[in-house]
């Protein structure tokens, strides 16, 4: 579904050249849920705009379900992390949902259709006529999640998504996350710094390096699909994937070879 080779980005600008990427290559297939996870700075963001269409990479490509990505394509959305400014607060939340909808220009009936089944989807099916300033953090991230949802994308992209909401929201949101994942069958590529989430989360967590980033390591986790925060947070194998993951990105900080 996606596949990303030989990536390079590298900034430049007022006298100053930042390598972010330095060599980056691997693929995502159709249905997968992946996480990357990797020290801060590492340039995770600077992958997802890349993957995303958003900013030319320096070198190499991404393709997506076959066709190379230059300009954001079809098929593809993006959560950010700052929900307070990728919804609109002039726009009701079915308003803010619609929007990409009427962007693709579906008709009428068709919009009102997805607005109402990806709001339901993420637990907001009363939230229709209010303003996204009137509901808490986790609720404006689930309009976020649900607009993302009603694109019917083939890949939905996530950017720390849940960075700034508490704890128990974040909870309930990573177990949305899979429910939808599973129910919907999308493939997701969740970016993050939390090395819990990422465990959590992920059939394989891909471990990158500190900038100039490369991969570290795909890892694949092996715990059982059918996951709980109480019980699998618990489970010996869940502790030693977050140890190993932990040890990596200590390792990749102090630019220890894997
Ligand atoms: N527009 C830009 N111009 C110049 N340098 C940039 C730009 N955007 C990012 N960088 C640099 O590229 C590197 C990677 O940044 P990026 O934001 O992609 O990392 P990140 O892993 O998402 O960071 P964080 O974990 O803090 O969210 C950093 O050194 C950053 O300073």
């Amino acid at each position: 579904m996606l596949d990303v080779n030989g990536l390079r980005k590298t900034y430049t600008g007022d006298g100053r050249t930042v390598e972010a990427i330095r060599d980056l290559t691997f693929t995502v297939a159709d249905g997968d849920l992946t996480c990357l996870v990797g020290p801060s700075g590492c340039g995770k963001t600077t992958l997802l705009k890349c993957i995303s269409g958003l900013l030319p990479p320096s070198a190499g490509t991404v393709t997506f379900a076959g066709t190379p990505v230059t300009a954001p394509p079809p098929g593809m959305a993006v959560v950010f992390q700052e929900y307070g400014r990728s919804l609109f607060p002039w726009l009701r939340v079915a308003g803010n949902v619609e929007l990409p909808l009427r962007q693709k220009g579906l008709p009428r009936d068709r919009r009102r259709e997805l607005v109402d089944t990806s709001l339901a989807a993420v637990g907001l099916a009363d939230a229709h006529s209010a303003y996204p300033w009137q509901l808490s953090g986790g609720m404006q991230q689930r309009v976020a999640i649900a607009r993302a949802l009603a694109y019917e994308p083939r890949v939905l992209l996530m950017d720390e998504p849940f960075a700034a909401v508490d704890a128990q929201t974040r909870a309930d949101l990573e177990d949305l996350i899979r429910d939808l994942w599973q129910r919907l069958g999308v493939t997701v590529l969740f970016v993050t710094h939390d090395i819990d989430e990422a465990v959590y989360l992920g059939q394989r967590v891909l471990i990158l390096s500190a900038s100039p980033t490369v991969i570290r390591e795909d890892l694949p986790i092996d715990l059982p699909d059918a996951r709980d925060q109480l019980h699998t947070r618990a489970l010996p194998r869940f502790t030693e994937l977050r140890t190993h993951v932990y040890e990596q990105i200590q390792a990749a900080k102090k630019r220890i070879t894997a």
